[in-house]
């Protein structure tokens, strides 16, 4: 029986994505094939380290006892486990259960297109400022969907103008929905939405991670 390291589990408001805002079940898997300047939550990145282990079911038995109707699939990079279909299933058994998986944009997310609209992913492409930007996969550009969001975190102007040259080189606002998020505290907001009206660009959401102004930036489990 495949077991999943689950480095926390937590019922929250979502801080992110097109769901900002409604409860969630935040699954964190523990292991990262990524090490981002930025990251918030880098305790996660490696394999070893505290977790839970836990069987599909388990999880999905935990999901359903929690009463909420939505999950985020989180870590670390989700993706990266081998048996992640199965877990995947087991959630999208739920009747009415949503999940979104939070993907670095460096896996391939081909194999999980097909599935169901009620499974959307929250990509990111990293920028410069993050020192990831080799590994991106640039492949998933062509396997979005309408209801999935491509989130671009930003934490320089160098990063506001790579950002700009992706969405146009793959039209990416006609394929998914696309956010502009600042690097928390790194970059002053209004500087990215100065940019966004200087290049009126209409189709791009700005957000803020909604958890970090509700609690302490610093604080796990929220
Ligand atoms: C911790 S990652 C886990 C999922 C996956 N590894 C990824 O990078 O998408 C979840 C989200 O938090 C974002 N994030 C991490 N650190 C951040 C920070 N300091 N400020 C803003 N967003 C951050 C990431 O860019 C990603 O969109
Ligand atoms: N409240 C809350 N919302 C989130 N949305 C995405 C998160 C993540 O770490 O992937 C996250 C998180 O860590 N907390
Ligand atoms: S890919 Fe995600 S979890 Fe991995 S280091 Fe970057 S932000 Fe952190
Ligand atoms: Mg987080």
């Amino acid at each position: 029986m495949e077991v999943f390291k689950i480095a926390e589990s937590f019922v929250s408001i979502n801080g992110e994505g097109k769901k900002a805002g409604r409860l969630s079940m935040f699954i964190r898997l523990r292991g990262c094939n990524l090490n981002c300047s930025y990251c918030d939550t880098k305790w996660a990145i490696s394999k070893k380290g505290e977790a839970e282990l836990m069987t599909a079911a388990e999880v999905s038995q935990m999901v359903k006892e929690s009463g909420v109707d939505l999950v985020t699939l989180t870590g670390g990079e989700p993706l990266l486990d081998e048996n992640i279909s199965g877990l995947i299933g087991s959630i999208l058994s739920l009747p009415k259960m949503e999940l979104e998986i939070e993907t670095n944009g460096s896996i391939p997310i081909r194999p999980w297109r097909e599935r169901d609209a009620r499974l959307s992913m929250t990509m990111d492409y990293k920028l410069p400022s993050s020192g990831m930007e080799e590994s991106m996969c640039l492949e998933n550009m062509e396997e979005l969907k309408p209801w999935d969001v491509v989130k671009f975190v930003i934490g320089t102007r160098e990063d506001l103008e790579k950002a700009k040259e992706v969405i146009e080189r793959f039209s990416l606002c006609e394929k998914a929905i696309v956010y502009f998020s600042p690097v928390f505290g790194a970059i002053p907001p209004d500087e990215i939405v100065e940019f966004m009206k200087e290049h009126r660009m209409n189709k791009v959401r700005f957000q803020i991670q909604i958890h970090k102004v509700v609690w302490d930036p610093e604080r796990k489990g929220v």
